[in-house]
């Protein structure tokens, strides 16, 4: 992966028409220029927000995972002072690392059987016991 250029917002500014269009999601500069009349939501909304960061906006819609990974075709730079890319990189894992981390958490609760195991184990060799007394009188 190559290194993105860093951007200030009053850079992102000046291209703000339908002929050269950018704007800032997640922190990702983006040139959607090419993107404007493919959008499914339509340029106009797009529009709204050229030169700006979108991300508000972007989040609101609630766009599909698909439309997120579409940001990296159109991303052109990072925006300065951004805090999820370290340095100049950034790197196409990062949403995935969320949803790993969001498993790990689920994974870290106790399975249900373990805790019937738990509660039944010591229920079944007192049983056990009983019955192998009752059956030697
Ligand atoms: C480069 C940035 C963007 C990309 C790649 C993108 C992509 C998409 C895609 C793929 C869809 C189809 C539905 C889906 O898959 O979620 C969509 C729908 C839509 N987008 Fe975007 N979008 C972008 C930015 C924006 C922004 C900044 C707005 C501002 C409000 C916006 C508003 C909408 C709306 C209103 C819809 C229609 C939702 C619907 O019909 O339910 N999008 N977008």
């Amino acid at each position: 992966m190559g290194e993105y250029t860093v951007f200030t917002l009053s850079q992102v500014a000046h291209h703000k028409s339908k002929k050269d269009c950018w704007l800032v999601i997640h922190g990702r500069v983006l040139n959607v220029t090419k993107f404007l009349e493919e959008h499914p939501g339509g340029e106009e909304v797009l529009m709204e927000w050229a030169g700006k960061d979108a991300t508000q906006a972007f989040q609101d819609i609630g766009h599909s995972m698909s439309a997120q990974k579409l940001l990296l075709k159109y991303q052109v730079g990072v925006l300065q002072g951004c805090t999820f890319t370290k340095g100049s990189h950034v790197s196409i894992e990062e949403p995935k690392k969320f949803e790993m981390s969001a498993f790990v958490i689920k994974d870290d609760r106790m399975p249900k059987y373990e805790l019937l195991l738990d509660f039944f184990l010591p229920l079944l060799v007192a049983g056990s016991y009983l019955a192998y007394r009752c059956m030697m009188h």
